[in-house]
């Protein structure tokens, strides 16, 4: 049983410096759990404490795009509000919506730009159902204490399948002969039609797609050479060549699976189809912007390429059903009319299984960053955890202090940790931004909101949570 003062403590603390725990200006300050100033024998359980500064229901979850149900039952389990919605939105919707939620949940159409996230005040983390993360600034959310996660590869499978796919339809023309038949024209031809044994498929960017595509194309009895900015062990029998040259000249397929960057901007343009042996294919699953779109159609027109598959375009519709057309895409009528040309909505991963193990992944790494402040996994902070609480630590707070990276931050720290018992604490750093957190126990109310609050005035801070 908690004491008298204890309990008038917390209503005070509730009544005084509701919103000043959390980081949430809607958010209020709750008494704590049950656990937390418990009287009588502590309970010797090592059953996990969920940690969390606001009541769960107050934590208010955003999930755009169609996020799957795997994600949106793990959040919902938690007790946490969740709003979902099957598209993205345009950004003038996404941030009145923004302004309001501490946790988002995206896919690849949602441009988190530095603009949108300028709006994003009680914005805790974002978490991509997806691979790719350049659809969000990541240095300007780190730079405001907002950890970005994704899921990393359980999609590669399913995008390395539809490629291979993709090879043999190309090479096999079959785009062209289904169309032909649904418009009832029956059209036998084996004029440049191809097996795929023995061809040599060219892998620009050997990471995870890349390289699973690698053993799978193999297996078929294609030769494979790949080219990575980095040196990178080949699988099988694949050869890494030395540059983007050597691959397109030996290539009968290119395929690019790089991220969005810079460099990979246009980076097959006029010049590498012209690199290119005459005949051979395209494929694009990687993002819309790394092909020059254009360069593509004359080098198709001309004959050089003889086929190309396009799963992602520099501008895509935000919902389904959205007419894919020259306002989006300048080209698409052109692109259209082509010979020998797949086009599919941006489905690599759209198959069940990727989108179920994407959504468990990345809900359960929002949970662990809300509940415990792990951010194992986090593509913009250090990753830093610790064990859980239990809940045989009843008067025990966990403090996640999110700085800029500059001399003396732990020291002060140090100072302000310094009358309690610090009982585990680690730190690390990615770039300009540092991650601290530290068990420190026999706390009460007062110490917790002292030490938030002391934390919160240092001119290094980014972001000050205490879990209790
Ligand atoms: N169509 C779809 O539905 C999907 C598309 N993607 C896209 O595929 C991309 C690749 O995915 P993963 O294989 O998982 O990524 P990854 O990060 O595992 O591999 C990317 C590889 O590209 C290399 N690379 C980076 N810049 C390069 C450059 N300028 N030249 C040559 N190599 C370069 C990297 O060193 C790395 O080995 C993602 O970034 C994403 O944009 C991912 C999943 C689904
Ligand atoms: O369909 C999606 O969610 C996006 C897939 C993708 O491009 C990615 O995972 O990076």
């Amino acid at each position: 049983m908690s004491s008298a003062k204890d309990i008038a403590m917390s209503a005070a603390l509730e009544r005084s410096f509701s919103n000043n725990l959390s980081v949430s200006p809607s958010a209020t300050f709750h008494s704590p759990p049950s656990s937390f100033l418990s009287g009588g024998l502590p309970r010797r359980t090592t059953m996990p404490k969920p940690l969390k500064p606001f009541n769960t229901e107050d934590i208010k979850i955003l999930l755009l795009e169609n996020v799957n149900q795997t994600g949106r039952d793990i959040l919902t389990a938690q007790g946490y509000q969740v709003e979902f919605l099957k598209t993205s939105l345009p950004e003038d919707q996404l941030i009145e919506k923004i302004r309001d939620v501490h946790v988002i949940g995206i896919r690849s159409k949602t441009k988190l730009t530095e603009k949108v996230l300028r709006e994003a005040k009680n914005l805790l983390v974002i978490g991509c159902f997806c691979i790719g993360t350049n659809q969000v600034d990541l240095e300007y959310a780190a730079s405001h204490g907002i950890a970005v996660f994704n899921s990393p590869f359980a999609n590669s499978r399913s995008v390395a399948e539809l490629v291979i796919a993709e090879i043999i339809m190309l090479a096999r023309q079959l785009g062209d002969r289904s169309n032909e038949m649904h418009r009832g024209t029956w059209n036998k031809v084996s004029s440049k039609c191809w097996e795929i044994r023995g061809k040599t498929l060219g892998i620009v960017g050997y990471g995870h797609i890349g390289s699973q595509l690698s053993v799978l194309a193999e297996s078929m009895g294609m030769s494979v050479i790949y080219y990575d900015v980095l040196t990178l062990m080949a699988i099988g029998t694949a050869k890494q060549v030395p540059t983007l040259q050597a691959l397109l000249q030996e290539a009968d397929f290119v395929t690019l699976h790089v991220p969005e960057t810079p460099e990979t901007k246009n980076m097959i343009s006029s010049k590498e189809f012209e690199q290119m042996k005459t005949g051979a294919y395209l494929i694009n699953a990687s993002r819309g912007t790394v092909v020059d779109i254009p360069a593509l159609i004359k080098a198709m027109r001309g004959g050089k390429i003889a086929g190309a598959a396009l799963d992602v375009y520099p501008h895509e519709p935000a919902a389904n059903g959205d007419y894919f057309n020259a306002q989006l895409n300048q080209w698409g009528e052109e692109l259209r009319g082509l010979n020998n040309i797949i086009l599919t909505p941006h489905i690599g991963g759209s198959t069940e299984e990727a989108q179920r193990a994407i959504g468990v992944e990345v809900a359960d790494a929002l949970v662990r960053y809300i509940n415990q402040g792990s951010t194992v996994g986090s593509v913009n902070m250090p990753e830093v955890t610790m064990r859980s609480l239990t809940l045989d630590e009843p008067n025990h707070a966990r403090v996640i202090y999110i700085h800029r990276n500059v001399p003396g931050v732990l020291r002060k720290v140090t100072e302000i940790l310094s009358g309690h018992n610090v009982d585990r604490q680690i730190t690390d750093s990615k770039g300009k931004v540092a991650y601290l957190m530290a068990d420190v126990s026999t706390v009460n109310t007062d110490d917790i909101k002292t030490i938030h609050d002391s934390l919160d005035l240092l001119n290094s801070r980014i972001l000050t949570r205490v879990l209790y």
